[in-house]
């Protein structure tokens, strides 16, 4: 059932005083209104599916004037933006329908004008990057040849991912883009793309090389950006890049995470910034059934894991894993038994990892054998199922509920149903695993490992 805003605090914000209020403007006519009706009903369905699920349970408008409830402040259909027919034929040749709740909710906070930094949270697969992609491309001023947009991610993959989107969104409009990660640009070439999409060591390197002009930049994203703004993760190269950009740019910054003493910091990173947020007890997706398994030590895991993929279909799935070795050893042992399997970690080439990816993408393997690397952002509609091998601890040894979240949400994505299991081998990773339903307050399920056939209905019942 759809909560609705129902807490909400308000701020300060010039929003309904500014000149040209985005939401305001009359919407022009849907260019593509042809494919606009083109989804299948199951497309259809699941998009019903994830605004009921979807809660979003506090908005703080910088203006302690404006109503958050107005309808200035949401949107029903794209329609209503006031983007160009160019843009709109872009997100319906995706066949984005309509506005999921945080795109109906942050889309008008994120283009008014004058521009106004945002901190957006809303579970993992609910569409974030098409609200802050499209934002990028709606601020684009096309006379301009030069850098006018710079979006951050943790990682490679999910930097290339993001890139697809600006990609097929901007199809139509003639805006130009440069992916910067490692080995994807030409050292001392000049960039004049408008939108940049990158990791933050390598456009640390464009920037400070001289090869972008940073003049024309107004906008600044960070997408997973508790991650990015975490002095345990990237903070400090994120923090350099700020301070080469612009004072008076808009900062947009999403998650599906933001412990509290990242948010405090982000709140000083994008001053003065809308917010969007959720409760800790609502940041659990719904629609991702949590199982566990209790095994009896390392190599029983190793056991119940085989186990597990000689009794399912599993459409796609990944594993995580703590360490590289772990990644790499698992997926040899699988490969010798007959199974598809792929492993990607931060010790492989560039060509490589791009390599896997693409493999896992278009479906040729089955199982990807990971680590935290591509724990974030990864959307891959066919992974049904995500396995714990490892639970996420962080560097004191607690259970990193962030990498929990994001992890399992690697599955469940945009309504659709997911199963996650989680696998304990002795009472300490028991305990973990307590504290992280505790944490969410969601349950985590038993799942017998010494009668399959339980097994098998319990999984093929929600797989
Ligand atoms: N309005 C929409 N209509 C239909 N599908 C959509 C819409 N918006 C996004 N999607 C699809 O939903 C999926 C999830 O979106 P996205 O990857 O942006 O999620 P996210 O919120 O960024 O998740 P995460 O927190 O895991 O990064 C994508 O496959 C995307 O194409």
């Amino acid at each position: 059932m759809s909560k609705e805003v129902d807490n909400i605090t308000l701020k300060l914000d010039d929003l309904l005083t500014s000149k040209a209020p985005a939401a305001t403007t009359p919407p022009p006519p849907n260019p593509t209104g042809a494919l606009a009706g083109d989804n299948d009903d199951d497309d259809e369905d699941q998009a019903d599916n994830l605004i009921q699920s979807t809660q979003i349970v506090q908005v703080k408008l910088a203006d302690q004037q404006a109503d958050p409830n107005s309808p200035l402040y949401s949107v029903k259909s794209f329609d209503d933006l006031g983007l160009t027919p160019e843009l709109l034929k872009g997100i319906y040749g995706m066949k984005f329908n309509k506005p999921s709740k945080i795109q109906e909710r942050a889309l008008p906070l994120l283009i008014q004008n004058p521009p106004r930094n945002m901190i957006g949270q809303s579970q993992s697969g609910t569409g974030k990057t098409a609200a802050f992609v499209l934002t990028m491309l709606y601020r684009v001023k096309m006379q301009v040849k030069a850098p006018q947009a710079i979006c951050l991610a943790p990682s490679r993959e999910l930097a290339r991912q993001i890139m697809d989107v600006v990609e097929q969104m901007s199809k139509f409009t003639g805006i130009t883009t440069q992916l910067v990660v490692k080995d994807s640009y030409r050292r001392n070439q000049p960039i004049h793309a408008q939108i940049i999409v990158g990791t933050p060591g390598s456009v640390t390197e464009v920037i400070r090389r001289k090869m972008v002009p940073t003049r024309d930049i107004g906008i600044f994203v960070l997408d997973e950006a508790d991650n990015m703004l975490d002095q345990d993760g990237l903070g400090d190269q994120t923090l350099r890049i700020q301070t080469m950009l612009n004072n008076d740019i808009q900062t947009v910054l999403f998650s599906a995470t933001f412990p509290d003493h990242v948010r405090r910091f982000a709140e000083k990173f994008a001053k003065n910034a809308n917010e969007i947020s959720l409760k800790r007890e609502e940041l659990s997706v719904d629609s991702i059934k949590q199982f566990y398994v209790d095994c009896d030590s390392q190599e029983h895991k190793y056991e119940v894991l085989v186990n597990l993929y000689d009794l399912l279909t599993v459409s796609q799935s990944i594993i995580f894993c703590k360490l590289r070795t772990t990644a790499d050893e698992i997926s040899k042992r699988m490969i010798d038994q007959g199974h598809a399997v792929l492993s990607l970690h931060g010790k492989m080439t560039p060509e490589e990892r791009d390599k896997v990816m693409d493999d896992f993408r278009r479906g040729e393997f089955k199982v990807l054998v990971t680590t935290n690397v591509i724990a974030r952002g990864i959307d891959i509609l066919q992974v049904t199922l995500v396995i714990n091998y490892d639970l996420p601890m962080d560097r004191a040894g607690n259970p990193d509920y962030e990498a929990y979240l994001h992890r399992i949400g690697r599955t469940g994505r945009f309504g659709r149903t997911g199963v996650s299991i989680n696998f304990v081998h002795n009472k300490e990773t028991w305990e973990k695993m307590a504290m992280i339903e505790q944490h969410f307050q969601r349950s985590i399920e038993l799942i017998p490992v010494n009668d399959w056939e339980e097994v098998e209905k319990r999984l093929k019942r929600v797989l």
